[in-house]
């Protein structure tokens, strides 16, 4: 794998992005858009999970997920987030920080019925991070609600939504020999306006 120089750099983050991405997917990777969330909460104490990008633009980064988890509770009270996209089989990390919001609804209920319509039964039946005392509750509630909703579309649940992450840093990481990696930075002003890259050391 060549490393990352200044000529690689595009003017705006995510087209660099957009061609690391493609290289994971070209690589075969298993879920090139799994991406690492991290969230802090009230308390301070950061947490992380994956969840999958399921879109972006130039300042932007969306995921789907319930509204009444653990990480829509964090992001109420601090919407603060990083997001780093794992590529370590290509010798690669993305690393992005920003502001998360929710999604409109309209959004939501575009992607929602995109969904097979299992994963979309595998919604409604999870309050996801809620304690529950066995696997077979949610399988009972999954059969119980595909036969509530056999007919027609399947509604969306109101704790089920989205976020739009819109970040002001990003930072590619390349692996080269002798741990001496390359590292660019960016940096949005004050404007708003992406400032040239600055290198890192590794
Ligand atoms: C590859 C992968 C992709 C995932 N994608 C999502 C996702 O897009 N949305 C989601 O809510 N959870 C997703 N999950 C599950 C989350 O990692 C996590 O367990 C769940 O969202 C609950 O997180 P929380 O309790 O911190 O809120 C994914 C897990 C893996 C391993
Ligand atoms: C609980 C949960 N929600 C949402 C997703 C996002 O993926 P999809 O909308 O493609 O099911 C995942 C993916 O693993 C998931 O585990």
């Amino acid at each position: 794998m060549s490393g990352l120089s200044r000529e690689d750099l595009t003017e705006k983050p995510i087209t660099l992005f957009e061609k690391w991405l493609q290289a994971a997917i070209d690589a075969g990777l298993y879920d090139p858009n799994a991406m690492v969330v991290s969230t802090v909460n009230k308390d301070g104490q950061p947490h992380s999970r994956i969840v999958l990008l399921k879109n972006y633009d130039e300042n932007s980064l969306v995921f789907f997920t319930n509204l009444g988890s653990k990480k829509a509770h964090d992001i109420a009270d601090n919407p603060k987030v990083s997001i780093l996209f794992p590529w370590y089989f290509l010798e690669r990390q993305v690393i992005f920080t920003g502001t998360a919001e929710k999604l409109p609804i309209s959004d939501v209920l575009k992607y929602f019925h995109s969904r097979p319509r299992d994963s979309q039964l595998g919604a409604w039946a999870s309050h996801q991070s809620s304690h529950i005392s066995a696997r077979s509750i949610l399988e009972s509630k999954f059969m119980e609600l595909k036969e509530k909703f056999k007919n027609g579309e399947i509604p969306l649940p109101s704790f089920w939504g989205g976020y739009r992450v819109t970040f002001d840093t990003v930072e590619f990481w390349q692996g080269r020999e002798n741990r001496l990696h390359d590292r660019f930075f960016y940096q949005k002003d004050a404007d708003g306006n992406w400032q040239d890259p600055v290198r890192l050391a590794p």
